[in-house]
């Protein structure tokens, strides 16, 4: 939450040349506070476990949020059932008239298929189409944000020789940047995957700036300028044990996986992993709901401007 302190403070000058969030006093009796949209489009398939892992963060502030849970209608979910979905989603026909602060596009299992064979390739298109004039901000996440890349600005995903399964030492690039504020100069993030994007590609792109990157695991996070759109190749929601289950299930498939670097104690499967990104992963998502979407985001949605990339 912002401070309110007098404009002639001498804190306030340094605070805010760290982009520490001010409010002079003239903004804060102006404010008016309603309750955040927030749409997620939950692509992945075990959809309980990561409406949780999602809610748990974006509750973690004292802002009121309304969430809108999206499933896509071309596609049929093999592992959550279409109870829940028929209970507690809508698709985007439902929504699409609708404005949101905030959107997140989650992680899909689908990363080493073309874009195109995706069953649900075209449908996502027409949502991260419509995201840029009916949403405020995108938070992308893992496929996600190899989606959005590539829809928005082209960017490929690239095979990797091994899956990037781990935990990872991650340092920002840009100093002083909101969405990194309060981040400790290093920090870890869970990496599951058997694609990246190339660092040089999203450089190339004069929208994009690169915000945390990772010696061993590349680029971890990108944004456009205007903080329109975010795009994290990690998994900072994920549970202690999600890796666990992902490298048991891995075995018992007979599958080639290696052990998660840096997360079992020893290297020892049989030990409980060591919870070491959660407090990056609620201040990740804490930054993204303050700075770009509650602080940012028109009162009125109908006033929202169309993303200039
Ligand atoms: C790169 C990232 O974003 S990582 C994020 C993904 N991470 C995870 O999914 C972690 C958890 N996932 C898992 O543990 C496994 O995927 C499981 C246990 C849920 C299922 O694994 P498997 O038995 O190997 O495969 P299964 O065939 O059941 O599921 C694969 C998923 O891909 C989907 N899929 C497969 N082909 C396609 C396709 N062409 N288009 C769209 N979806 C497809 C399946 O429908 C299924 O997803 P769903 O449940 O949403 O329908
Ligand atoms: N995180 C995924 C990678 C596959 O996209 C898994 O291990 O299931």
């Amino acid at each position: 939450m912002p401070i309110k302190i007098p404009d002639s403070l001498p804190a306030s000058r340094i605070l805010e040349n760290e982009n520490i969030f001010v409010m002079t006093e003239y903004r804060a009796l102006h404010q008016d506070i309603r309750p955040l949209q927030i749409a997620i489009v939950n692509l992945m398939p075990k959809k309980i476990e990561t409406e949780t892992q999602l809610l748990r963060l974006l509750g973690n502030t004292p802002l009121q949020v309304d969430v809108e849970l999206i499933q896509m209608k071309s596609h049929v979910s093999k592992n959550t059932s279409s109870e829940h979905l028929f209970k507690f989603y809508k698709t985007f026909d439902d929504i699409k008239d609708m404005r949101f602060d905030g959107m997140v596009i989650t992680g899909a299992p689908v990363e080493q298929m073309a874009f195109e064979e995706v069953e649900y390739w075209d449908e996502l298109c027409q949502i991260m189409e419509w995201s840029k004039t009916n949403v405020f901000s995108t938070f992308h996440i893992c496929w996600g944000a190899q989606a959005g890349l590539y829809y928005h600005y082209g960017i490929q995903k690239y095979p990797l020789k091994e899956k990037m399964f781990g935990i990872f030492q991650h340092r920002l690039c840009v100093e002083n940047h909101p969405i990194t504020r309060g981040f400790d100069e290093v920090f870890f993030v869970p990496h599951s995957r058997h694609t990246e994007v190339k660092r040089w590609d999203i450089e190339n792109v004069p929208e994009l700036e690169i915000l945390s990157v990772s010696e061993k695991a590349g680029v971890y996070a990108a944004s456009t300028y205007n903080g329109r759109q975010f795009f994290i190749t990690g998994h900072s929601e994920y549970d202690r044990d999600t890796l666990a289950n992902e490298y048991f299930r891995d075995l018992n498939k007979g599958l080639p996986i290696s052990l998660p670097e840096n997360y079992f104690p020893g290297n020892d499967p049989s030990q409980t992993p060591l919870y070491t990104w959660r407090s990056h992963a609620n201040l990740l998502f804490y930054n993204w709901l303050n700075y770009y979407v509650y602080q940012t985001t028109p009162y009125d949605l109908e006033q929202l401007d169309p993303k200039s990339e």
